[in-house]
């Protein structure tokens, strides 16, 4: 039996929630072995950031090497990557191995307004690392940095999925955890030639600490099984809606979803 592998290259959350942690718990929820390149280690719990340690550039590299030329790599998410230097190491890694399924989180900033991108590094993200993804996740203030312009609207989401395409990626999808203005959470995709939506009930919850991360984490496993795009951005978005409506309420802050809630289910509708 070949053993679907997933490579997750982010931060450390100390917290559990969000960052290489909600990663691998994720592969490991959706039946993939978890492996980790980490960029930086944050301080971090349900309250926010309290520090960032990145690590230099090249411990990120020696981690894709060690793990690219062992195990094999058959999807690769990016999380945090902090700075243009370790985007560039881990953008040339990825070309070097010519890994495919590529899903590019472009994390910049936490829940709570801890900067996890250095600004300058903005270019490198679209540059060197949009022109490899097979998937590109922003929420929407990402979403308006990488695309350059105001997001208010549906129309003015699919005019930034659309100049997003324009750097490289094969499907873009601009999530909408941020748009408080519908009673739905709606997630646009848009793979260069036609839009679509999904959606889930928008939960009334603090607790949505690492959404993000779980989604794109979810859509890298599903890609790892060798699932087509389309079926790992539906799979993903069903497991980051059971995450959040049986979110665990644990801290005193914005806490972690539940990543068991989605097997769980399965498991329950099996029996
Ligand atoms: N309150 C909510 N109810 C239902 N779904 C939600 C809610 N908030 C976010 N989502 C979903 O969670 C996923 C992540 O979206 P979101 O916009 O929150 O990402 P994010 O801001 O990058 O997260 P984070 O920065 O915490 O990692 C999307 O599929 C979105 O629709
Ligand atoms: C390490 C890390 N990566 C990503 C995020 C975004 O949720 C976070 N809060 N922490």
């Amino acid at each position: 039996m070949s053993i679907p592998k997933a490579l997750t290259v982010a931060g450390s959350d100390s917290g559990g929630g969000a960052g290489i942690q909600a990663d691998i718990k994720t592969f490991q929820e959706l039946g993939v072995f978890g492996m980790s390149a980490i960029t930086a280690i944050t301080v971090q719990n349900t309250l926010g950031v309290q520090g960032v340690y990145p690590l230099p550039a090249a411990a990120a590299a020696e981690q894709m090497d060690a793990v690219g030329t062992d195990l094999g790599v058959d999807a690769v998410k990016t999380g945090m990557l902090f700075s243009a230097d370790i985007i560039e190491a881990v953008a040339g890694r990825i070309a070097d191995f010519g890994w495919r399924n590529v899903v590019v989180d472009p994390v910049m900033v936490a829940k709570g307004g801890a900067r996890l991108l250095q600004q300058d590094a903005v270019d490198a993200l679209k540059n060197k690392l949009l022109p490899l993804a097979a998937v590109v996740t922003p929420n929407i203030p990402e979403a308006e940095v990488l695309a350059g312009m105001a997001i208010r609207s549906m129309e003015e989401r699919c005019e930034a999925a659309y100049r997003i395409a324009a750097y490289g990626p094969a499907m873009v999808v601009i999530k909408g955890g941020h748009d408080e203005s519908s009673d739905k959470a709606v997630d646009l995709t848009f793979d260069g030639e036609s839009f679509s939506t999904l959606e889930g009930s928008r939960i009334d919850t603090r607790h949505t600490h690492g959404t993000g991360c779980t989604f794109s984490a979810a859509i890298a496993a599903e890609l790892a099984k060798g699932n087509p795009v389309n079926e790992a951005v539906r799979t993903a978005r069903e497991f980051i809606q059971a995450a959040i409506e049986n979110s665990l309420g644990i801290g005193g802050g914005s806490g972690p979803t539940n990543h068991w809630a989605f097997r769980s289910q399965k498991e329950g509708a099996a029996r």
